[in-house]
Order: C-alpha cells, then sequence, then structure tokens
C-alpha cells in the first residue's frame, strides 16, 4: 500500500503543531531536519522534533540531512521518531547506526543523494527498514524532479525483489499529482510531498489524491505482482 508522507519543511513554521494536524490522515510526518553543513540550509532540530511528537498523532519519519549523523540520530529516536533517516555520504558506520537505531526502536533509514549509486550498498539493504531515493539535491522544498532518478528507482526495487525483503522504497523532492504516479510505476511505494500537500488549499484532501494516484499505479505495475 502507498504511504505518502508530507514535508514539514513547506509548513508554516510559526504554527508547526497546527499544521502537523492539518495533515491526519497521512502515513508519517516528513521531517526535514538540515545543519548547514551537509546541506546549504538550516532547519530545526531535536527539541523542535520532541514538541512535535506531543502535537501530533502522526508518527514522525525524520530526515536527517546532517553531518556526524552516527552522533545525533540516536537523539532523535529518543526525541520521539518512529523513523529515522541518515545520509550513507555522511555516516562514518551506516550498519552499527542502522542497528542502533533499530535497538532503540525507531525504524532504520538510510538515504541516497542523486549523485550516489545503490549498487554498492546491496548487502546492506538487510540492515534497513527503508531505502530513500532523493529525487532532487537535497536542501530546498519546491524544486523540480529529477526524471533521471527514475532507473535508479526500478534497479534498487529490483534488488529489493531479488532479496525477498520487505524494505520500504521512499523518493523525496519533487513528488507530484504529475510525478507520483512515474515513481510508484518505477517501484516506490512511500512518497515524501511537500509543496504539493502544503501549497494545496486542502492538505489533507491533497494527501489523499497523491495516495489514490500512487496505489493506482502501483496496481498495473511489474514490480507489484503478487505483492
Ligand atoms: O528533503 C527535502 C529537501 O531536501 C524535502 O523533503 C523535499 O524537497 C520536499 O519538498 P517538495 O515536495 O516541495 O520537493
Amino acid at each position: 500500500m502507498a504511504q505518502i508522507n508530507p514535508s514539514i519543511l513547506s509548513a508554516d513554521f510559526s504554527r508547526l503543531a497546527e499544521e502537523a494536524r492539518a495533515v491526519e490522515g497521512a502515513d508519517w510526518l516528513h521531517v526535514d531536519v538540515m545543519d548547514n553543513h551537509f546541506v546549504p540550509n538550516l532547519t530545526l532540530g531535536v527539541p523542535v522534533v520532541e514538541s512535535l511528537s506531543r502535537a501530533t498523532g502522526t508518527p514522525l519519519d525524520c530526515h536527517l540531512m546532517i553531518e556526524d549523523p552516527d552522533r545525533w540520530a540516536p537523539q532523535y529516536v529518543e526525541a520521539g521518531a518512529g523513523s529515522v533517516t541518515f545520509h550513507v555520504e555522511a555516516a562514518a558506520a551506516p550498519v552499527r547506526l542502522a542497528r542502533e537505531i533499530r535497538a532503540k526502536g525507531a525504524r532504520a533509514s538510510m538515504a541516497l543523494k542523486p549523485a550516489t549509486p545503490i549498487e554498492p550498498f546491496e548487502d546492506l539493504l538487510p540492515e534497513l527498514d527503508m531505502l530513500l531515493i532523493m529525487t532532487v539535491e537535497p536542501g530546498f522544498g519546491g524544486q523540480a524532479f529529477l526524471d533521471i532518478m527514475l532507473p535508479k528507482i526500478r534497479r534498487t526495487r529490483e534488488l529489493i525483489s531479488k532479496h525477498g525483503l520487505e524494505l520500504w522504497l521512499q523518493v523525496d523532492g519533487g513528488v507530484s499529482a504529475s510525478t507520483v504516479e512515474r515513481c510508484a510505476e518505477a517501484g516506490a511505494d512511500v512518497f515524501v510531498a511537500g509543496s504539493a500537500v502544503y501549497g494545496a488549499n486542502d492538505p489533507a484532501a491533497a494527501v489523499r489524491s497523491l495516495r489514490e494516484s500512487a496505489e493506482r499505479a502501483t496496481a498495473s505495475a511489474a514490480w507489484a505482482c503478487g505483492h
């Protein structure tokens, strides 16, 4: 089943609790943590995640676009995140980190920037609950979807099937009514959407509509046959 995770990056930061509640019905709330080192933007940190986890019943999917995730990721689990994504380009010890996130009780997820291939990380997949393929350069919402990521999504889905894994495959960046179906056909099953949700008049309706489109595309996708 397709999951839609609205990205808080496109919300009004002066009303975060209200904006989180505006998308109740979404599967997860995607929280973009940026440190102005790993990416050229600065957003929020552990205390805000702690407050958000008290303000909403929607589980938090924290995407750490930061240096030194080995040090920080466990603190996001303690702050209430149900899923923590670190970037493989930033992690010193990705296997140890994934195991630590899981041991602390959250889902462990690893992200790849657009220029990072999946193939060198095939053996790490069983250590993960989710893999995130960035479909824009991380750092900012509202960018155009990178079509050239579609073959990487397809190849990753093939690897997940080959190993018989339950791993979720998330895409993030430029996901909208006009791109969600192509992502689903290629093999994604978790969709982060910022501007397409928070830029809509009715964010909760936008979530429902994206989910319907993704599920329609998944139903006719070759990779999902027998799912
Ligand atoms: O990780 C991100 C940027 O680095 C955001 O989650 C992403 O860009 C969502 O925004 P939009 O859907 O508007 O592209």
